[in-house]
């Protein structure tokens, strides 16, 4: 990926070969500014890739479809649209060719009980808590059926018990539905505690896939059963040598 700007162009990202298998749940972990959110624009089909190319089920991707449905970190709800609302305006663009009005409404309904929100249906967004609008987004998500979920720090701006409890309920999600999720992260024990493989991206310009290191945990995983489990442990050492060994911030470097 190589950027036109003002001072000539800028290589982004080199080299990135990536397969994620149906099902998989990747996380995607680097410094500040070394490619990830462009990266996962580039699957998101918001950034058009300069070279190289994306299939999903055999398929070129080269701009956004509803097989892939985006969760930004700051929620991006439509202010004036109630919880219900936001939803729904999302399932009745993607699914009216294959349900009616009933059907329509009841899915929007059962994806914001999926996430815990079926109780607030006509609150809007200003009304409810930074975690609950995650929540929200997730459900928009799900709710058009994606082929992959991507997350740019879906809880980065969460206080730590909020997220822990967002992680929960995407890991009871993901263990119910299947869905194959690539998350961006920052927080080691996020990535760990989620994925099935962690991909580390060494520091920009010309960032490049470093390492991938599987995260051979069963599944569910409890985080109180996981704090002195070996393979956890081995995990996060992995990743943290990673990052502040061998891709210590441009700055300390
Ligand atoms: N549209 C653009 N034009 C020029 N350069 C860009 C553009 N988008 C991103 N970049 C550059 O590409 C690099 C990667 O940016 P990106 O936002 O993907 O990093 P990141 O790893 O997601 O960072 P952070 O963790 O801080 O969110 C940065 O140096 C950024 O300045």
């Amino acid at each position: 990926m190589v950027f036109d700007t003002a001072k000539g162009s800028f290589t982004a990202l080199v080299d990135v070969n990536l397969k994620v298998a149906r099902g998989e749940v990747i996380s995607i972990i680097g410094h500040s500014g070394c490619g990830k959110s462009t990266l996962l624009n580039i699957v998101a089909g918001l950034t058009r890739n300069t070279s190289g190319v994306l299939l999903l089920d055999g398929k070129e991707i080269d701009s956004p479809g509803p097989d892939r449905a985006v969760v930004f970190q700051n929620h991006s709800l439509l202010p004036w649209l109630s919880v219900y609302g936001n939803v729904k305006l999302a399932v009745d663009k993607v699914l009216s060719a294959r349900m009616d009005r009933r059907q329509r409404h009841d899915w929007t309904v059962h994806n914001l009980e999926l996430v815990g929100m079926g109780h607030a249906l006509d609150k809007r967004p200003h009304e409810i808590s930074g975690g609950m609008k995650q929540r929200v987004g997730i459900a928009r998500a799900l709710a058009m059926e994606p082929k992959v979920l991507l997350m740019d720090e879906p809880f980065g701006a969460l206080d730590a018990l909020t997220r822990a409890t967002l992680q929960d309920t995407l890991m009871d999600i993901q263990a119910k539905l299947g869905n194959t999720v690539i998350i961006i992260t920052h927080d080691v024990d996020e990535a760990v505690l989620l994925s099935d493989r962690i991909v580390m991206m060494t520091n920009g310009p010309s960032a490049r896939i470093g390492e991938i290191c599987e995260v051979a945990l069963p599944r569910p995983r409890r985080r109180l059963e996981l704090t002195e489990n070996p393979e956890y442990l081995r995990a996060r050492g992995a990743v943290m040598r990673f990052l502040y060994e061998r891709q210590r911030h441009p700055k300390a470097a």
